[in-house]
């Protein structure tokens, strides 16, 4: 007799499928979820790499479309049982509009919710952040916090609040009806900043220290922590709570949970230093070289060059006042409430993400050169 895994074979749609989060989660399901019958990867832009999944077990369905377009989001989401929503414009650094980002990270969920409702797909996973809560605009530390401490969240650049925005569409969606009267199960996860394989930012640090002869230079103080998690462990924190969502829907249902492992909590550029110190960088200056000043004054100088510069050319560097502010707050995530609700344990080790982590920036900033 066929076991229930094999009985019931599902429909599993990844918006974003083919970003840096989303990749993961694409292969993570295919490792993973022996009830997957079919995936459906929904981008804007399609990754070559896809072409080799096709010749799996699973039928793997790429499908090119933009999330702000509702009838394709439709197109995609019906028959599907599962979506998992992590298609997102992640941008601090003043390259996209605030109405694009806007247009993206909210109308683009709102579209994913319509189409459930429409097509009568029940489940529904979202990729939040941990940005919905914090760093606060005023500074104030969020140390070892859960999904249950008060915190002043108190949001103004654009990419934070559209996912403040678009986390509280998911959660006042659960238990609409969908079409067929089943009520629509939702939950939103909200990663801290993550790392690992394909983590743009960090090969960027990485080529940034080339450039300079093998030398960083420390901005921030090492007492502010940051809270971390490897790409592996959020991709499995999706699989896990999509999987759950249909067994657990009245303990999961309406539920954030932050998304975190055993990364060891530290500054941001202490943190980067575990990977970039193996590939030869070094991190200059046990305090940091600048006054906190001085970087207040670039970053503004920077926002105002990129106001004034708009016009002509998009000039978007890494630091300004935001990213400033984030780096220089200390914001870490201690909680068990996606152990309770859902089983997740993490499930590489913070070795094993570390060498993962370290090999792929090795490979990266050679194959630069
Ligand atoms: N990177 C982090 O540290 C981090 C932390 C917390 C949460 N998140 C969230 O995780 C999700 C994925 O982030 P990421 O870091 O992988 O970013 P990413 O930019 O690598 O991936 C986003 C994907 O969404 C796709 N996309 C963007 N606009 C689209 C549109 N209009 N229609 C269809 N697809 C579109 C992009 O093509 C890309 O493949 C986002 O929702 C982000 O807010 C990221
Ligand atoms: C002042 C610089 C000296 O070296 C350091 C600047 C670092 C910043 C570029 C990054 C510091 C914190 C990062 C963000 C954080 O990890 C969480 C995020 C949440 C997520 O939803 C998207 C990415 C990000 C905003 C991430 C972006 C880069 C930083 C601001």
């Amino acid at each position: 007799m066929a076991d229930s895994a094999q009985a019931q074979k599902l429909v599993y749609l990844v918006t974003g499928g083919c970003g840096f989060l989303g990749e993961h989660v694409v292969r993570m399901l295919l490792q993973r979820e022996p009830r997957l019958g079919e995936l459906r990867v929904f981008d804007r832009h399609l990754g070559p790499w896809l072409e080799e999944l096709k010749t799996g077990p699973v039928r793997v369905t790429a499908i090119q479309g933009d999330v702000t377009e509702a009838h394709e989001v439709a197109a995609a989401v019906a028959g599907a049982h599962v979506v998992i929503h992590t298609a997102g414009l992640v941008d601090v650094f003043g390259r996209a509009s605030p109405e694009t980002i806007h247009e993206v990270n909210v109308q683009g969920t709102r579209n994913v919710i319509e189409a459930c409702v429409q097509t009568g797909t029940q489940f529904l996973v979202y990729t939040s952040s941990m940005e919905v809560v914090g760093p606060n605009t005023k500074g104030h530390p969020f140390y070892r916090g859960n999904e249950d401490t008060l915190y002043e969240a108190v949001h103004r650049h654009p990419y934070p609040c559209s996912k403040a925005l678009a986390e509280r569409l998911v959660l006042e969606a659960n238990g609409r009806e969908v079409h067929g009267g089943l009520p629509l199960v939702t939950c939103a996860l909200r990663p801290t900043g993550i790392y690992g394989e394909g983590h743009q930012i960090m090969r960027d640090f990485y080529r940034q220290g080339l450039r300079l002869g093998g030398w960083l230079f420390r901005a921030i103080p090492a007492s502010v922590e940051h809270g971390r998690v490897y790409v592996g462990n959020v991709a499995w924190m999706h699989v896990l709570a999509a999987r759950e969502l249909e067994r657990r829907a009245a303990l999961m249902g309406g539920q954030v949970y932050f998304c975190y492992d055993g990364s060891p909590y530290k500054s941001y550029e202490d943190f980067n230093m575990e990977f970039l110190g193996p590939c030869g960088l070094q991190l200059v200056g046990a305090r940091p070289l600048l006054p906190y000043w001085v970087l207040v004054f670039l970053a503004a100088l920077n926002a105002l060059l990129q106001w004034l510069l708009r016009p002509l050319v998009l000039y978007a560097p890494l630091l300004n006042p935001y990213t400033l502010a984030m780096a220089n707050t200390t914001f870490t995530v201690s909680t068990d409430k996606a152990q309770r609700h859902f089983g997740y344990e993490p499930l590489f080790s913070w070795e094993d993400s570390r060498t993962r982590t370290i090999l792929w920036v090795q490979a990266a900033g050679s194959s630069a050169q």
